[in-house]
């Protein structure tokens, strides 16, 4: 890679083809008997067979390792609304991970609406075409809604990304970087900076596995969410804080920890110096952290910081969560993804990154070591273990907690 971002990362999308992901054919389509089986007069079968069970099409077609990213493009990375085509390359990009960590066919959709109910209509109408479905870059507070609705139309899973993705990778990583500064989410002072899709559903999830809510301090572009201040949706409600704070300076004076879900550059060092002691920072926005971690290590030694960022130790980004997710989700045919499965991805994401890093991480990162530590919070996305620690934790969670469709196969190990 040269220096120039811009022209890497263009020229990276236009060749060798345009875009990033293709179709490609799994049987022989060579010969006249290969077509009268592949097309007409063979099709018939499978279609009879589907027609007369539902869930012949997991036997005869693709359905049941098919995943669609769907997104309405209204909130882009950090980047905000760019619209639906704008958004098709970080759809391709999803759909990328998908096969090349989890094995898994997977297909952008972008849908040209901004209206909840139209979007919800449109999904619901090609549902059935997939295994899965995975919500992306739609932004709040229309994305709960949209989210939920399809849970209750659709019989497959719809996994919001940016909501529990986002929400299972930093759980994971704040669990192991808060034990690793010798503190405990259940008596953490948490700042989190955004009160969208992804710090909604991270506070939620933060809270279910511990934190107390009164000591989370969640701000948006107004600042601080307190009890009684006007024109806060529903979403926003649930993390009115009592207090007389209304910045982000006032809110993260003494705290321990930063979660930033929200925009650019908007973590100051002034800000980071009035941390608690062995502070621990996520500045998760993309592709832009709130704080760069250069800037922030060369402001206080005792931190540590994790970015969305591929390009920087402690990548705290739902890659490590959503294709191993799907995985084990799709391979126990589970109905829906639930707070079960949820905790299950949490727990072998954390258990991973305390043990040895393989040669192949190593060799992949140019690093000669890396041990569980300030820099190694949490596994990296090439780490191939993620699929066969994640996947069988997440199918295993969905049988006992009866949503799966068939059962697991005792020598289950789900490959690529
Ligand atoms: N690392 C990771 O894995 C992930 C990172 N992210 C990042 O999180 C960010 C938010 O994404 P998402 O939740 O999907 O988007 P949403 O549009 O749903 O939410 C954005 C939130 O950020 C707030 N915000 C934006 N700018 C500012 C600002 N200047 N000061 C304070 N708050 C601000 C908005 O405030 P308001 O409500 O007032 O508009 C809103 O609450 C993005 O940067 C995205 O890249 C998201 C998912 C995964
Ligand atoms: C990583 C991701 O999904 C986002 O930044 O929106
Ligand atoms: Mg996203």
């Amino acid at each position: 890679m040269s220096n120039d971002l811009t022209q890497d990362a263009l020229a990276y999308h236009a060749e060798p083809v345009p875009g990033k992901i293709s179709v490609e054919l799994t049987t022989s389509a060579e010969t006249p008997q290969d077509l009268a089986l592949a097309y007409s007069p063979g099709v018939a079968e499978p279609c009879r067979a589907i027609a007369a069970e539902k869930d012949a099409a997991y036997l005869y077609t693709g359905k049941g390792n098919l995943v669609a990213v769907i997104s309405n493009g209204t909130a882009v990375l950090g980047l905000g609304n760019l619209g639906p085509l704008a958004s098709k390359p970080v759809m391709e990009g999803k759909a990328l991970l998908f096969k090349r960590f989890a094995g898994i066919n997977s297909i952008d959709i972008e849908v040209a609406t901004e209206d909840a109910q139209e979007f919800i209509e449109t999904v619901q109408r090609i549902a059935g075409t997939f295994g899965g479905i995975n919500l992306e870059d739609i932004k709040a507070p229309e994305c709960f809604e949209i989210e939920s609705a399809l849970v209750e139309l659709c019989d497959i899973p719809i996994f919001h990304d940016d909501q529990h993705g986002t929400a299972i990778v930093t759980a994971a990583g704040l669990l192991n970087a808060l034990e690793i500064q010798g503190k405990r989410l259940q008596e953490a002072v948490i700042t989190c900076l955004g009160a969208g899709a992804a710090a909604i559903a991270c506070m939620r999830l933060l809270v279910s596995m511990g934190a107390r809510r009164e000591n989370i301090y969640m701000l948006d572009r107004r600042g601080v969410i307190y009890n009684g201040r006007e024109g806060v949706n529903a979403y926003k409600q649930e993390f009115a804080n009592h207090t007389d704070k209304r910045s982000l300076s006032d809110a993260i004076a003494g705290a321990d920890v930063f979660i930033g879900l929200s925009g650019a550059n908007l973590l100051s060092t002034d800000m980071l110096n009035s941390m608690a002691e062995k502070p621990v920072v996520f500045a998760c926005s993309n592709p832009d952290p709130e704080i760069k971690p250069e800037l922030a290590l060369a402001t206080r030694d005792d931190l540590i910081i994790a970015t969305g960022r591929s390009d920087y130790p402690n990548q705290v980004n739902n890659v490590l969560g959503f294709p191993f997710i799907f995985r084990g989700a799709l391979d126990v045919r589970a109905s829906c993804i639930n707070e079960a499965m949820k905790v299950a991805a949490v727990r072998a994401l954390c258990d991973l990154a305390k043990e040895p890093v393989t040669a192949e991480v190593l060799d992949v990162c140019g690093l000669s070591s890396l041990e569980f530590g300030p820099d190694y919070i949490i596994p990296k996305p090439m780490d191939s273990r993620l699929l066969t620690r994640l996947a069988p934790a997440v199918a295993r969670a969905a049988i006992a907690s009866g949503v799966a469709g068939i059962a697991l196969p005792e020598d289950y190990a789900p490959v690529v």
